[in-house]
């Protein structure tokens, strides 16, 4: 049993000296401290591939008999990829997938990973995903920038995180940033939507634009002739923020509180660690607030 980054964090979130609390443990540490189960390959290239990361991930974190969260996204793909080839050949046995998407469903088919769909209530031991991008220290993070078929799933994806017991991001370098900035997509009920946007752009006012997301064609305010719809059937505002995003849980809160909107991009209290592939290999990134979880085997 190892407790990662135990010392890093206190309960309620209190913030320590950065030094002390933000972690910076190279992939091939741990591997010297965990049990040998765990062989990490240090890339050789200048820069660590994300794909690197995600096999990295998988070997570390999961065992066999695992409930998994699939994510969405290229990292995400290759882990669960990855994770049908150790079924395949024996390294791993008995790990189920829960898929946060139609595009990690139809991954994890091709890759041979069983299936179960998510029920209310359910526990899943480990859970990844791709970000758009994931904070330094708060491991804050934004999901849902992208609009491809198939991962329009942000309320999805954050109830699968929430049940797992560990939740960690598989990201690039340049998706790892000090400061959360740009867009955070909000999912609104299509009725009366445009009382729902005024309302937030009301909200927002001189801190972000509102602009609905079109299925295809020219974005704009109004989303052009064709908004995209989600599986769920739900409209996207994308809120684009003009200065950096000092305050990410007001944020939330405020547009939680907002009649229509049913889900938004922010992840805030689910994310365990990130893997960041960078130019020194992968490294595991910590929250600076205390988790739930100090432990793995
Ligand atoms: O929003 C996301 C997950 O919910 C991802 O950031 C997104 O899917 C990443 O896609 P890709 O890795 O293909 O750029």
């Amino acid at each position: 049993m190892w407790a990662i980054d135990s010392t890093i964090s206190d309960e309620g979130g209190r913030r320590a000296d950065s030094h002390k609390h933000e972690v910076f443990m190279a992939v091939n540490m741990m591997a010297g401290l965990a049990s040998g189960t765990f062989s990490m390959r240090r890339s050789t290239m200048a820069t660590c591939k994300l794909e690197d990361a995600a096999k990295q991930t998988v070997d570390y974190f999961v065992k066999d008999g695992m409930l998994l969260g699939l994510g969405t996204g290229s990292a995400s793909s290759a882990a669960i990829s990855y994770v049908g080839q150790k079924l395949s050949t024996g390294a791993l046995r008995d790990v189920v997938g829960v898929p946060m998407s139609s595009l990690s469903a139809s991954k994890a088919s091709q890759a041979g990973l069983p299936l179960r769909a998510f029920e209310n209530n359910m526990k899943l031991d480990f859970a990844f995903n791709d970000a758009d991008l994931v904070q330094e220290g708060t491991l804050f993070a934004i999901i849902g920038r992208k609009n491809v078929e198939g991962r329009e799933s942000i309320l999805k994806e954050k109830t699968i995180a929430k049940a797992a017991n560990q939740f960690v991001f598989i990201v690039d370098e340049p998706v790892f940033t000090q400061e959360l900035t740009g867009v955070v997509p909000v999912l609104i009920q299509q009725e009366d939507w445009l009382e729902t946007a005024e309302e937030i752009d009301d909200l927002f006012l001189g801190d972000a634009e509102v602009w609905r997301r079109p299925s295809a064609g020219e974005a704009g305010p109004m989303g052009g002739d064709c908004p995209l719809v989600t599986k769920e059937g739900h409209f996207i505002l994308d809120l684009l923020f003009t200065s950096t995003i000092t305050n990410p849980s007001e944020i939330a809160e405020s547009l939680e509180a907002i009649n229509g909107v049913v889900g938004h991009g922010l992840i805030l209290d689910s994310v365990y660690a990130s893997a960041v592939a960078g130019r020194d290999g992968v490294k595991i990134r910590t929250s600076l607030f205390k988790r739930a979880f100090t432990s793995m085997q």
